[in-house]
């Protein structure tokens, strides 16, 4: 088939590339570059361009039959969205609009969707299956859960079809360690907790100890990148072969604490890592932790990756590379 992947030069959507491409699939990456890297994707054919140009999106899309689209381009930092509401909403709202009404012009009805775990805002009861209540607490989550929405319209209107995957938190590398984690600025726990191994960073600063978990730091449901992509490709094999629209929770059912993880990571990395306490980070549930059970039940998606010293020991390893 042949793929247009939005974001692609950016962290998940570099690594979806790749297993596309391995899988036989012909790609083309758009990316503006705000947070991605041209060198991530090689020899890719590669757009420089944003997906709020309508009249760039009318182009490449006459130019090509694509069939599919995957869309990673998006701002993902919960905390940016609340002080800068306006940039997550024209970016991640208004300019996915722009690209939804530029395919269903040019008659393309396939479409995978990076939405997130942050759509269901402080848990209920956990883990977190579909039919949890979304009720998100951040302008970021907000702009996520205002997509899924607006797919369920346009599946009905234009016949758009669509899977959307609410990602847990995630992490990892390439197994070969050539393709990694890279935000800039890096916001993420496990890169940081590793460059405090590496002593490119002084030490971690965990965010809050006196939350309601048995150690007191928040609890999350790390999903190795590698598995994530592959749900993608399960999601595109179940719209291609006539499937409907579908949203799954994306994780490995299985929560570490902060303390945990870095706890993991000195284990992997054989490394004492300096730990320092820190505030209450604005947005921060407790814990978030995924039932995945549906995704594994309909698509079949069996993750490879699922301990948490395996995620560490490939980002340990891009991060040595
Ligand atoms: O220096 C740090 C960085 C993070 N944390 C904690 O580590 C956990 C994980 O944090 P992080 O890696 O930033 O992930 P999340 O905030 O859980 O974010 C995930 O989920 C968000 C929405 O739910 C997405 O926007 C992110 O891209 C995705 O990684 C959280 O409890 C943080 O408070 C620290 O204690 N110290």
């Amino acid at each position: 088939m042949k793929i247009l992947v939005t974001g692609g030069a950016g962290y998940i959507g570099s690594h979806m590339v790749s297993l596309l491409e391995k899988s036989g699939h012909e790609v083309t990456v758009m990316d503006n570059l705000s947070n991605g890297h041209r060198d991530s994707i090689g020899e890719t054919p590669f757009i420089l361009g944003d997906i709020g140009d309508r009249s760039l999106l009318d182009q490449v899309l006459a130019e090509n039959s694509f069939d599919a689209v995957m869309h990673f381009a998006s701002f993902i930092q919960v905390g940016e969205s609340v002080t800068s509401p306006s940039k997550y909403y024209n970016n991640n709202v208004s300019k996915t609009l722009v690209l939804l009404d530029a395919m269903v012009n040019a008659g393309i009805r396939k479409f995978i969707f990076s939405s997130t775990a942050a759509i269901f805002g402080e848990p209920i009861y956990s883990p977190i299956d579909e039919s949890h209540p979304k009720s998100p607490v951040s302008p970021y989550g907000r702009t996520k859960l205002f997509v899924e929405q607006v797919l369920a319209d346009y599946r009905q209107a234009y016949g758009l079809k669509s899977v959307s995957l609410r990602y847990f938190n995630a992490a990892g590398a390439d197994p070969d360690g050539k393709n990694g984690e890279r935000h800039h600025p890096e916001t993420h726990l496990i890169p940081l907790i590793l460059k405090a191994a590496s002593g490119e960073r002084d030490s971690i600063t965990v965010y809050g100890k006196d939350y309601e978990t048995p150690d007191g730091t928040c609890i999350r449901d790390y999903i190795h990148v590698v598995d994530l992509c592959e749900a993608h490709l399960l999601s595109l094999m179940h719209l291609s072969s006539g499937g409907d629209s579908a949203a799954y929770n994306l994780g490995n059912g299985q929560g570490f604490s902060v303390l945990e993880v870095i706890a993991a990571a000195e284990k992997v990395t054989q490394k004492e890592i300096r730990v320092k306490n820190g505030n209450r980070r604005e947005g921060d549930p407790p814990r978030l932790v995924a039932d995945s059970r549906m995704i594994k039940q309909e698509l079949g998606w069996t993750p490879h990756y699922p301990e948490i010293e395996t995620i560490i020991k490939h980002a340990w390893k891009f991060e040595n590379q």
